[in-house]
């Protein structure tokens, strides 16, 4: 709702409250109705404040109400009727004016806001655009280039910059509340009309035609297929080039098609998905509210190979004082050089200053031994972990936290060396860690609340999206990319080329396929493990049905030839010498397959477009069942939000288990049945898909709660 007050002095002062973040839910759109209809009806008001409850201005409207009927008053006629009161109003910015929040505080005639204030248009991760005239006021107030900047990145911008960019008018670092009543006051009885931003054409560069298809271009490749940034650079078009009515109708249009779609479904998932994630719960029952972080104020990190180095970084960037070991003298001083290089970089791309001397650099494991909380990164190579586990386990005084980076090594066994297994869990960071936005918090069965709850902490003062999961070979996000990779590869036995299968998936939205992919990050990294596996090496039989199923040793062969990616110049494409990044087509790869599949007696035929996608993902999203039934993941939204912030899976299809749902549990289940073969297992449908077909294929919000009454009834 809104409240209503009438200040000394003539001033009526609107407050939004709902919390959290005051959204304009239908009750808080017709509390601000009916506010404004009393302020212009009272003779005693001369202006208008409208402020947030709570030091919050407004969340934007209610995307909780997104999924229902449109109830209460419509948020466009609201902010029109509020331009055109005939008394100032101003908006008073405190804590957040986001979406809606801003739009409305853009039909005020005057904006005041608090210097720690957050303002911007995020409509776009939303799936949608500014559709209450935001799409039309701001360039209007601030130019068609930094409103396009705006609106098609969703960014949020401090204060400061806002003030600058010229949204705002007035900043402070004391009550903006106060000062926008004393400003109002100040300029009643003004005329109004060019406070009015309907009324004001919208400043455009001479080159407009051409910046807008730059833009659309920009936004076009960033966001493949995504129609949410295109409809946004299409109503700033119409901003630039139409009067403000038209402008309006051509918003309502492109907003009534976006509000639609399943893409703007999907990108609303995701934000619910990034915060249920945040409220972990462990089987155990040990919850986010139930346990107690511990807060952090110095780490240790060893192993300064590039895992390490980011996470020393990303660390330090938080303001924890960090001890970075590494034990190798040459790539101790290489670290030493390039660290504090990358995080002056860092810290600059996120506009912070550059914390002063908070790492040290030792080639000393005992200078650890003061720490709070050490993270291990060295090799992927389980005897040297368990070896530097033991070792700090002797050397940290007790109770510090052990954490482990490894992308998918038995968690149990590292703790099983140490003095207190309870104290130590997978912290999995994704390259570069200082930028990638995944963690995955891996408890073991002796993980205990605390060791759970600060590393999660830790991971969101970092400014990661933290994920609690359970230990299993390649935890959740490795797991399920290992049928999404042996299905590629078959795929290529069977006659596709990597540039088809890189396509399909492009085409679907990964910014990258799966074989550019592995080039960049280096084939040899899965050949180590199938060798640790046994399942290639010396003496290993070169057939393609190994350990009981099917397999393809074309990796393995490429490794064998000397192509292990971009770092080699050559691996599935060609690159222009070591490091290079084009991909290119590489007739040896055509040649090489070709002769693969004469020598194994394969004949190459047509694989559709359809196949690829259904066989690569399909598969990929069953394994993701598979995980749902042994609770690996507490539910689809945990599984989603690694795909999405850590896989490149893209953010408006949702995620993997949503898009499942998208497609149709029945169809998905179809079609692994068409494609299964009994000697790939990761084809064979997971019980639970079978089980969630047979009632009646639930939508996604519900799996939770049918996984957890399978799980007491004892179906899973
Ligand atoms: C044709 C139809 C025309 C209709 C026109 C409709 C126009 C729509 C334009 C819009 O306004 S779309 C919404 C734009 N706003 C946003 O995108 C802001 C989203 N929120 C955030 O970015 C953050 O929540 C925050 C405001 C920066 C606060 O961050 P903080 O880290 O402090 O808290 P959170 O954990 O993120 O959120 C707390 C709590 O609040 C819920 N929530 C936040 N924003 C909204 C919202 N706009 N609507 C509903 N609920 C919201 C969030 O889900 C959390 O709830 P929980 O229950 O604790 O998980």
């Amino acid at each position: 709702m809104a409240t209503y007050s009438r200040l000394p002095g003539s001033v009526a002062l609107i407050t939004l409250h709902n919390p959290p973040v005051n959204a304009l839910s239908a009750a808080v759109r017709q509390g601000i109705v009916d506010a404004v209809q009393r302020a212009l009806k009272d003779p005693k008001v001369t202006s208008v404040v409208i402020c947030g409850q709570n030091g919050k201005f407004c969340g934007g409207a209610d995307i909780r109400e997104f999924a229902g009927p449109m109830l209460g008053p419509p948020l466009v006629p609201m902010i029109h009727a509020i331009e055109a009161v005939d008394k100032p109003v101003a908006a008073a910015i405190e804590g957040v004016a986001l979406g809606g929040g801003l739009e409305l505080a853009l039909a005020c005639h005057y904006r005041i806001a608090h210097s720690k204030a957050v303002l911007g248009l995020p409509e776009v991760t939303l799936g949608l655009l500014p559709g209450a005239g935001g799409s039309q006021r701001l360039p209007r107030l601030i130019g068609l280039t930094a409103a396009l900047d705006l609106i098609t990145t969703g960014r949020h911008v401090s204060a400061a910059e806002a003030l600058k960019l010229g949204v705002l008018d007035q900043v402070t670092d004391s009550n903006a509340v106060d000062l926008a009543v004393e400003f109002v006051r100040s300029v009643a009885g003004q005329p109004l009309d060019s406070r009015r931003l309907s009324t004001l054409p919208c400043p455009c560069p001479p080159d407009v035609d051409s910046l807008l298809d730059k833009v659309m271009s920009k936004v076009r490749q960033r966001s493949r297929g995504a129609l949410a940034p295109v409809a946004c650079v299409r109503a700033l078009r119409a901003a630039a080039s139409l009067p403000y009515a038209q402008g309006m109708e051509k918003e309502r249009e492109l907003m009534a098609t976006l509000f639609n779609s399943g893409q703007a479904r999907a990108l609303q998932y995701a934000f619910f998905s990034q915060r249920v994630v945040g409220k972990w719960s462990l089987p155990s029952g040990a919850r986010w509210d139930n346990s107690t972080a511990r807060i952090i104020s110095k780490a240790a990190v060893i192993g300064l190979g590039t895992m390490g180095r980011g996470i020393v970084v990303a660390l330090a960037l938080t303001g924890i004082s960090v001890v970075a070991v590494e034990t190798q003298e040459k790539q101790l001083a290489e670290a030493s050089r390039v660290v504090p290089a990358m995080l002056q970089r860092e810290a600059g791309r996120r506009r912070l200053a550059t914390p002063p001397g908070v790492i040290s650099f030792s080639s000393n494991l005992q200078d650890v031994s003061e720490v709070e909380l050490v993270i291990e990164a060295v090799f992927e190579d389980m005897s040297l972990k368990l070896q530097v586990f033991k070792h700090l386990s002797s050397v940290c005084r007790p109770g510090t936290l052990l954490c482990s980076n490894t992308s998918g090594l038995d968690i149990d066994q590292l703790a099983a060396v140490t003095q207190s297994p309870g104290l130590v869990v997978g912290m999995h960071f994704f390259a570069p860690a200082h930028v990638m936005k995944l963690l995955e918090v891996v408890y073991g069965p002796r993980s205990s609340p605390e060791a759970v709850a600060t590393a999660m902490q830790l991971g969101k003062r970092m400014g990661k999206v933290g994920v609690a999961v359970g230990n299993c070979p390649g935890f959740v996000g490795n797991r399920m990319l290992k049928p999404y990779l042996e299905q590629a590869n078959f795929l290529l036995e069977e006659g596709a080329t990597p540039r088809q299968v890189d396509e399909a998936l492009e085409e679907f939205g990964f910014p990258m396929g799966v074989f550019r992919m592995s080039d960049l990050s280096g084939l040899d990294v899965g050949w180590r493990i199938r060798k640790e596996a046994g399942l290639t090496g010396p003496g290993v039989e070169s057939t393609r049905t190994r350990q009981g199923r099917r397999y393809s040793p074309l990796p393995d062969q490429m490794c064998e030839a000397g192509r292990l990616g971009q770092k080699t110049g050559k691996g599935w494409y060609q690159y222009d010498g070591p490091g290079g990044r084009v991909a290119r087509s590489d007739p040896w790869v055509h040649i090489f397959l070709e002769t693969y599949r004469a020598e194994h007696g394969l004949v190459a035929r047509s694989i559709t477009l359809e196949e690829i996608l259904e066989r690569c993902l399909y598969a990929l999203i069953n394994e993701g069942f598979n995980i749902l039934q042994d609770a690996v993941a507490a539910g689809p939204e945990d599984i989603d939000a690694i795909y999405v912030f850590g896989y490149g899976w893209p953010r408006h299809r949702g995620g993997p288990m949503f898009h499942a749902d998208q497609v149709g549990l029945g169809r998905i289940l179809q079609r692994l049945n068409q494609h299964s073969h009994p000697d790939v297992p990761h084809l064979k449908p997971s019980t639970l898909l079978r089980r969630l077909v047979a009632a009646g294929s639930p939508p996604v919000q519900k799996w939770r709660e049918f996984i957890n009454k399978e799980r007491v009834h004892s179906q899973l």
